[in-house]
């Protein structure tokens, strides 16, 4: 409080928002003016606080477009594989049988895999979704695609993997198919998802990778024993969704022995 005696400053103040600013910090324009008055290039684009809103708006879109979706397990797979072959065929019955047990397909929404995957569930006339991503060689949502989200951020992206669906089954793939799958699997096993199923279809392919995971990592003390238990390993698609539909149902990982107690925190 100032006293009745003191005199009142006549420096002059300005305000940004709720901060006041006198003298030389009081120099330049409001936000209003430099909102309206700029004409500068679009540079402002590619600033870390626009993308901040960007990103924001990317979760926003998903989640508004994938509230009503309902029960969803999400397929994963190699973008490369060709339609036509054993895989392929695969992941179209796993598309099906998921859609018939009454569960929406989740896919990457591309080819290969995901078109199989996608083409299953219409087959089996249940929702079949796409999660598409923005590449520099862009290939475009796959035609089976009938609810589809195109996202700039793999990471905004993979929420939606796991937040709207119940669990994972996963066709032979690559890079990206690994860095979903394990993902979904450092998800599980720090707790941050709960009775959350991951059914891998291949022994043949998958099996030199769980061999590594318990000759390497838990060997090595890297991983614990039951942390293997997070994973499932079937040749089939009936097995495939069987097992992940089962552990859904009951509310259990859907693992043969299960190691992980229920988490506390959200996704
Ligand atoms: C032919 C080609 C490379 C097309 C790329 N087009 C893509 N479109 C959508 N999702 C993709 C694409 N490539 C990789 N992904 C993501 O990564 C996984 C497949 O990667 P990969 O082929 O296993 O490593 C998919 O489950 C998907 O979520």
């Amino acid at each position: 409080m100032s006293s009745p005696t003191e005199k009142k400053t006549d420096v002059p103040a300005r305000h940004r928002g709720p901060v006041q600013l006198r003298r030389g910090l009081a120099e330049g324009t409001t936000a209003d003016q430099h909102l309206l008055d700029t004409r500068s290039p679009a540079d402002f684009t590619s600033t870390d606080p626009w993308r901040v809103l960007r990103i924001q708006a990317e979760f926003v879109e998903g989640f508004g477009a994938l509230a009503d979706v309902g029960p969803a397990v999400s397929v994963f797979g190699s973008a490369r594989t060709k339609p036509g072959s054993a895989y392929y065929e695969t992941g179209v019955e796993v598309g099906r049988l998921l859609a018939e047990a009454g569960f929406a397909v989740i896919t990457g929404g591309g080819p290969g895999s995901m078109d199989a995957a996608n083409k299953g569930a219409v087959e089996g006339k249940g929702l079949s979704v796409g999660l598409g991503i923005e590449l520099p060689f862009e290939q475009g949502m796959n035609q089976w695609v009938d609810l589809g989200v195109n996202f700039r951020y793999f990471f905004a992206r993979k929420t939606m993997f796991v937040k709207y669906a119940q669990g994972f089954i996963v066709l032979p793939g690559g890079y990206g198919t690994l860095d979903e799958l394990f993902e979904a699997m450092v998800l599980v096993q720090t707790h941050k998802v709960t009775s959350f199923p991951i059914v891998l279809i291949g022994t043949a392919f998958w099996g030199p990778l769980v061999a590594w995971l318990k000759d390497t990592l838990v060997a090595d003390g890297l991983v614990s024993p039951k942390d293997l238990d997070i994973i499932s390993v079937v040749d089939t698609a009936e097995e495939a969704v069987s097992k992940v539909v089962g552990a859904i149902r009951s509310g259990e990982p859907g693992t043969d022995s299960s190691g992980t107690e229920p988490g506390t925190t959200a996704p």
